[in-house]
């Protein structure tokens, strides 16, 4: 039925309303008289439980940042069967994004570009959702980037800021250095800047596992120093990746992806990279206690699987989540019951 609404309604929307048409389904979900009889339809089979990061995750699959900035919809997102959610990313001081329209679809190739720039309501309001959402049971980590007012040469304290409001209400935080549509952001990953950056802010961070989260576009040898430098400062991890710049083989008409303009990929065009990334990762921090979170262009069970398969811990995604609809996380985790 989600095909059909999708292209009879949803893929006529603009797509940012659809993308809050669809929050307020799940907030709805979420809520205390429908979330039981939800997940009585999603709950993942137990034996797809995962121990990482020092908690179990009940599915190995969860949401990335981005879909739920502001830490509105963990209960619904829960209830409809993804083994975590990843919250923000989360600004120390809120920001209203990018101008509209940022949000587009490449609908051939199963993707979409965004340049949303980080809008959210920021640390304290998040903070607040959070402290709220405790005792509700949902593994939650928290994605925190730099305000776009500071400027990158104070970036630490900016995220450190971030880091001490949300790592105590959080069961991971992700450091996100990643995102294409902050000026500056991605500059951090050079592994001379990024060393204090995270020093600092898992000092912030205290006994919440800190990890970090990288983009596709980086070369590989950067990819294999920043997993060294992660397993030397003793993180709990990394996340891999990120939305591309690239639009190297896109199925999509020329035009629309030109009007699309600035900003970064995601879905399907960016899974070949992913899997790639992931496998420099590992093998550079083959201890399976060093936590890889795999992400991008991830759409069925099998795509879990081939990820599981090649040392992830764990995998998350988004995109796909606009393609294939409100029973997506049900439809992997049953997918991987079966196998
Ligand atoms: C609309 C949109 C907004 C996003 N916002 C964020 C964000 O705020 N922080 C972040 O770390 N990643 C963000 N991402 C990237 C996703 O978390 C993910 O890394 C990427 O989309 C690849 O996964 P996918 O192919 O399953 O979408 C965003 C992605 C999309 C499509």
């Amino acid at each position: 039925m989600y095909p059909l609404l999708f292209r009879t309604v949803l893929s006529r929307l603009d797509p940012e309303t659809a993308h809050h048409l669809g929050m307020a389904v799940i907030r709805v979900l979420g809520s205390a008289p429908l979330a039981p009889i939800v997940r009585a339809v999603t709950r993942p089979d137990p034996s797809l439980a995962v121990e990482a990061l020092g908690v179990r995750f009940p599915s190995p699959f969860g949401v990335a940042a981005g879909f739920d900035k502001n830490a509105v919809g963990v209960r619904g997102l829960d209830a409809l069967g993804f083994g975590h959610v990843e919250i923000g990313t989360v600004t120390a001081i809120p920001q209203d994004g990018n101008p509209k329209p940022r949000l587009f679809r490449l609908v051939p190739d199963r993707a979409v570009i965004n340049r949303m720039g980080f809008n959210n309501r920021g640390a304290e309001a998040a903070a607040r959702r959070l402290a709220r959402l405790r005792r509700g049971g949902a593994v939650v980590g928290a994605n925190i980037g730099k305000s776009r007012v500071v400027d990158v040469d104070d970036a630490t304290a900016d995220y450190v800021a971030s880091a001490r409001m949300l790592a105590p209400l959080s069961d991971y935080l992700a450091v996100n250095v990643s995102s294409p549509n902050t000026p500056g952001l991605r500059g951090l990953q050079a592994v001379e800047t990024l060393r204090p950056l995270l020093e600092a802010v898992k000092a912030a961070a205290g006994s919440t596992p800190l990890l970090v989260k990288i983009a596709p576009d980086l070369p590989d040898d950067e990819v294999s120093a920043i997993t060294a430098m992660a397993v030397d400062l003793g993180l709990a991890g990394i996340i891999a990746t990120n939305t591309t710049i690239g639009r190297d083989g896109l199925a999509t008409d020329p035009a629309t992806v030109e009007a699309a303009g600035a900003g970064g990929l995601s879905g399907a065009p960016l899974k070949a990279r992913s899997l790639e990334v992931l496998r420099l990762i590992r093998a550079a921090a083959p201890d399976p206690g060093f936590c890889v979170i795999s992400v991008g262009g991830i759409e069925t069970a099998d795509d879990v699987r081939e990820r599981l398969d090649a040392g992830a811990t764990l995998t998350q995604g988004y995109t796909a989540f606009l393609y294939r609809g409100p029973f997506w996380a049900r439809q992997i985790n049953r997918g991987l019951a079966r196998r």
